[in-house]
């Protein structure tokens, strides 16, 4: 498989706390990763790393490489902006504008200078079908997005996010706030998804990353301890630490 983002003796300071250490990764595109680990290990600011989310935490230094399809993305010539159009993020809770399920998935792709109407029916059309939500709310799409259930406030970020055609999607915990039934209808889209996408999901729940992803990292204290196929990290863990987390003896 080949690695899209690489990510290079990374360390992040939030201030004088060290919450990142010596992280080197290489993360295949058009697949799931999952990184596992105890509450605090620093598997949302990795991801956060991923598009430069941290830039709005103040006080916050990186040191190190991450670079993506083989660009560095903390090059002072990076635009910011650009650089979140690729790497598109969902997060724990659903957040959609208060605003029609059209114009919330409509948002991005006008943001970036797309005005004429057929061409925006087009992306949202094809945005909620990709998030398998389209039967759903076809006949309803001035309908306020904050009218809609939690999962599929849910899948309506997710096709929000894809409306700006990203490589990349970043997904924080975006189950944890659901249901067993919407988390596995996410569940079953984000495999959908991952024939045309890099998927990167931070999970609390072990069950959702071996079911899901095809590679797992799991982090301790701000550093990785295990990274391999997912089925072989899960079955057969070369660290004791990562053995002791998979059968809950702590976190
Ligand atoms: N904005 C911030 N300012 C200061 N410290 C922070 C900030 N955000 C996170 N931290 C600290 O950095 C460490 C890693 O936090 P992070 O949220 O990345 O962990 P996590 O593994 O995602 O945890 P959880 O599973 O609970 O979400 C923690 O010790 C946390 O307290």
């Amino acid at each position: 498989m080949n690695s899209i983002i690489e990510i290079k003796d990374l360390n992040l300071y939030y201030g004088e706390f060290q919450a990142l250490r010596n992280i080197s990764l290489e993360i295949p595109e058009k697949a799931i990763t999952a990184f596992i680990g105890p509450s605090g290990c620093g598997k949302s600011t990795l991801l956060r790393t991923l598009n430069r989310m941290n830039d709005m935490i103040p006080g916050t230094r990186v040191e190190g490489t991450v670079s993506i399809a083989g660009r560095s993305i903390y090059s002072n010539d990076v635009d910011v902006e650009t650089l979140r159009k690729r790497v598109g993020m969902v997060f724990q809770q659903a957040n959609p504008f208060p605003k029609s399920i059209y114009d919330n998935v409509a948002y991005g792709p006008r943001l970036h200078g797309i005005t004429d109407r057929k061409r925006l029916d087009e992306i949202v059309e094809k945005s909620l079908r990709s998030a398998v939500l389209w039967h759903e709310v076809k006949d309803h799409l001035k309908r306020s997005a904050l009218s809609m259930s939690g999962g599929q406030q849910q899948r309506l970020c997710i096709a929000r996010a894809l409306a700006v055609e990203p490589d990349i999607l970043l997904m924080d915990e975006s189950t944890s706030a659901l249901d067993p039934i919407s988390t596995l209808k996410i569940e079953e889209l984000v495999q959908e998804l991952k024939n045309r996408y890099t998927i990167v999901m931070v999970t609390h729940n072990m069950h959702q990353a071996a079911r899901v992803s095809q590679q797992t990292v799991f982090f301790l204290g701000g550093e990785v301890v295990e990274y391999s196929e997912t089925k072989q990290l899960f079955s057969n863990p070369t660290d004791k630490r990562t053995e002791d987390y998979i059968s809950g003896r702590f976190g």
